[in-house]
């Protein structure tokens, strides 16, 4: 568990820097804010649910960091918002799957989108999931370098 945080760790910080290449801002941003103290693993347990169409495993939602990345088993049950359409992401526990966040959402002016998603249960079988979020400190500053920006700037403190 140790060697796959400090992979996907590693991961999140190239993959910032390639995304955030498109823009005109400071290039260490993501190295100087998103340190290892600020970022977390998340590992997810859902229980097999007799009533699948009653319950979520997670509610509908953004993840409020900047990039997700998502190892998910085979079992299945993450579903992601396209066109107003709820999708489902085919499972492939030899794929890691990455996820925008609403902090990168703000930094890059709308040009990267959050995506709205969620997980349904599964009637008769458990699923592991784990997620690395790629987070700034508290008191980081979140502002677009375009003008005119979208957003206010604001910290990761207030949201
Ligand atoms: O379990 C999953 O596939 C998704 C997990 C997730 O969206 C989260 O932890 O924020
Ligand atoms: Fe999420």
């Amino acid at each position: 568990m140790e060697q796959f945080a400090t992979t996907v760790a590693n991961l999140a910080q190239r993959l910032a820097e390639i995304l955030a290449e498109k823009f005109d801002c400071k290039s260490d941003f993501f190295k100087q804010n998103c340190l290892a103290n600020t970022c977390y693993l998340r590992m997810n347990r859902y229980p097999p649910c007799p009533i699948p169409s009653e319950v979520f495993g997670l509610m509908p939602h953004t993840d409020s960091d900047f990039l997700t990345i998502l190892h998910q088993d085979e079992v299945g049950g993450l579903q992601l918002v396209k066109d107003g359409k709820w999708f489902a992401v085919k499972p492939n526990p030899e794929a890691l799957i990455i996820n925008i966040g609403d902090l990168f959402q703000a930094w890059s002016n709308d040009i990267y989108k959050s995506v709205q998603h969620r997980v349904v249960t599964n009637p008769r079988v458990e699923r592991f999931s784990t997620a690395y979020f790629f987070c700034p400190s508290y008191d980081t500053v979140i502002q677009s370098c375009y003008e005119p920006s979208v957003y206010k700037k604001f910290s990761f403190k207030g949201i």
